[in-house]
């Protein structure tokens, strides 16, 4: 295998160097030596077994570029060709080296066009191929998300500027060349020198108007006013006529629905009441098993009402049950507290106290009845809630096998948590959470609070999301949205940026990025993501893999792409972010690859 690509690079260079080896200018190449024992003249291999960079930057090279050969060095990272005066094209077989992330071949007198492979190296991060002669149209670039470098300045390309996932990149410029029609949206990052040059451009930027685009009806302005009046007036019914068939059918749905609830109306709690307080003394003891009876400021109350959702899990839970029975606190978070509650009949709960759930008792009730219609194999259904102006309780089953957080992050005692599990973590939490949101996209229950302590994993070990739709984030934290995406508003003049589903998205990223480097979460995940960025915008993106996951021999190109999607969920634009359901198709797309691989190589 290794003598494979040390025959092919030996090939690209002759071709490379055309002529030049026989005046000795083989620059050290030689098929006696190792190409990464540094006797190959710009070859480095980083300290590996594999070549990783490939840089002949002003080598007087004039023969064509053999993408095929080169590319069969597989682990290639970047490639750099800058300032020769190599000819030809640009081969489609570029797009074999996949884990390329930079590709210079700026300054060279290359033709044609640009492959449409260039597009599939999806870890691109700089991309130069400036001062040539190329021509004809750029593909689309969209899928390269992690683009920083895009220079194609002075050459002959022309149609439209392609999509382009102008996120990351910091550096962009089509000068000079034949280009046409409107300039993208740049979200202002760039000036008009990166445009200049094109006769055919428009846009603001190069204060130039671009014509109208032509009117989609085609036969509109025919109709008279009174046509209109009335084609508008007949849309107007049909609109009230299904606003009512809808109102109809909730009314039903609630009402058939409200008869399954069974509510048990709470009886005076005296005894609870006589408990003291523990939180205080709860927290000292931290993980010891000492339990205590919970405390609700309800207790002594008689208007409150505990709501048992069918369930098989408890039948005849009754407040009083909840408040006696020994607990044991096992945290205090942001939104509150969670209680490990066992009743008489060895049955064990997990009761979370909300500490401040935003919204009114009703309407907290309703959306609880609402988010246990949707009922999903792998999203923790809560067994009972308990509701009133001061206090909100939800109860579910305890999960003995713990969360995704103890798993990757708590005493591991012996236990592996393989890459082939964690992809499928990833893709199990993904077509959940992307089921939920389209269930209930209409109501605007988005989970709120999606972390990997909300990732519990039930006695099949089975991952499944719990907590989903408790928190209401209102108000909005700001934090997660740039400045210009604040005021976006979608047609209906909503904020679409305060979307929690976009918040959702981001959590998932930030969960991704827990599996992939194996490195704890602080400040909301901003530190981790922050960290990846940094990173992965220096060009070693292998370093933020957890290295239980490198020595384990994961395929680095799966993690690679899962990394491209964690980044994308973490865009700061929340607009930009995937949707879950886009989010769980790039996943499962993922554990197809791993599945392949794993039948081919062996
Ligand atoms: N049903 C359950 N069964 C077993 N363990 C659970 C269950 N629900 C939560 N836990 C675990 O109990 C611990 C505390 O949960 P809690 O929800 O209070 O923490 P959190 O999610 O970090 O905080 P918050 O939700 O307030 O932001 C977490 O480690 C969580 O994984």
């Amino acid at each position: 295998e290794d003598e494979n690509v040390k025959t092919a690079l030996l090939q690209f260079m002759e071709k490379l160097s055309a002529g030049h080896e026989q005046n000795d200018q083989n620059w050290g190449w030689d098929i006696n030596s190792d190409p990464c024992n540094s006797t190959w003249k710009g070859v480095d291999c980083l300290g590996s077994q594999n070549v990783k960079r490939i840089v002949l930057n002003k080598f007087n090279l004039t023969g064509i570029l053999d993408a095929a050969s080169v590319c069969t060095a597989k682990s290639l990272l970047v490639l750099s060709l800058k300032e020769n005066n190599i000819s030809g094209f640009i081969p489609d077989e570029i797009g074999n080296c996949k884990r390329l992330s930079h590709l210079y071949v700026g300054g060279n007198r290359f033709t044609g066009d640009i492959p449409d492979t260039i597009s599939q190296l999806i870890n691109l991060k700089r991309l130069d191929i400036s001062n040539n002669n190329f021509s004809g149209a750029l593909p689309d670039m969209s899928r390269v998300s992690g683009l920083l470098t895009f220079f194609a300045e002075n050459n002959q390309l022309g149609g439209a500027i392609p999509d382009f996932d102008f996120s990351y990149i910091k550096e962009f410029s089509v000068a000079n060349n034949n280009f046409s029609g409107p300039i993208p949206d740049v979200k202002s990052k760039f000036g008009a020198d990166s445009f200049t040059g094109n006769p055919e451009l428009c846009g603001t930027l190069l204060s130039k108007a671009c014509p109208p685009s032509p009117p989609p009806s085609k036969k509109g302005s025919k109709h008279s006013s009174a046509d209109r009046f009335l084609i508008f007036s007949g849309y107007i019914l049909l609109a009230v006529v299904v606003l009512l068939l809808f109102a109809l059918y909730l009314f039903k749905k609630n009402k058939s629905k409200g008869e399954t609830v069974k509510v048990v109306k709470k009886g005076k709690v005296a005894t609870a009441s006589k408990e003291p307080s523990r939180t205080s003394s709860e927290s000292k003891t931290g993980g010891n098993r000492s339990e205590y009876s919970i405390t609700s400021v309800e207790a002594g109350t008689t208007s409150s009402s505990l709501v048992v959702l069918p369930s098989p899990v408890v039948k005849d839970l009754k407040f009083d049950d909840l408040l006696r029975a020994p607990a044991e606190l096992l945290g205090r978070g942001k939104h509150g507290s969670l209680y490990k509650v066992m009743l008489d009949n060895a049955t064990i709960l997990a009761l979370k106290r909300i500490k401040d759930s935003g919204i009114s008792a009703e309407d907290f009730k309703s959306r609880i009845q609402r988010i246990d219609q949707v009922k999903h194999p792998r999203v923790l259904p809560p067994v009972a809630f308990y509701c009133s102006k001061q206090e909100k309780l939800l109860v579910y089953e305890y999960q003995q096998n713990g969360s995704l957080f103890k798993l990757l992050h708590g005493s591991q005692n012996g236990q592996v948590f393989d890459w082939g599990s964690r992809l499928n973590v990833a893709a199990s939490i993904a077509e959940s959470l992307a089921y939920m949101h389209e269930q209930l996209q209409e109501g605007g229950i988005a989970h709120g609070n999606l972390k990997s302590t909300n990732i519990l994993f039930n006695n099949k070990m089975e991952p499944c999301i719990s907590e989903y739709g408790l928190i209401v984030v209102q108000g909005q934290d700001q934090s997660f949205l740039s400045q210009s995406d604040s005021f976006k508003t979608d047609a209906l003049g909503r904020n679409v940026a305060y979307s929690t589903f976009k918040l959702d998205v981001y959590g998932f990223g930030v969960v991704l990025l827990e599996l992939l480097t194996g490195k704890l979460v602080q400040n909301n995940g901003f530190d981790l993501a922050s960290w990846v960025h940094s990173v992965v915008r220096e060009e070693w993106t292998a370093e933020v893999f957890d290295r239980a996951l490198i020595l384990e021999g994961a395929g680095e190109e799966r993690m690679l792409n899962l990394l491209q999607v964690a980044l994308k969920c973490i865009n700061p634009s929340p607009n930009e972010r995937p949707s879950t359901s886009q989010i769980s198709a790039m996943i499962n797309t993922i554990k197809e690859d791993e599945e392949r691989s794993i039948i081919s190589d062996p």
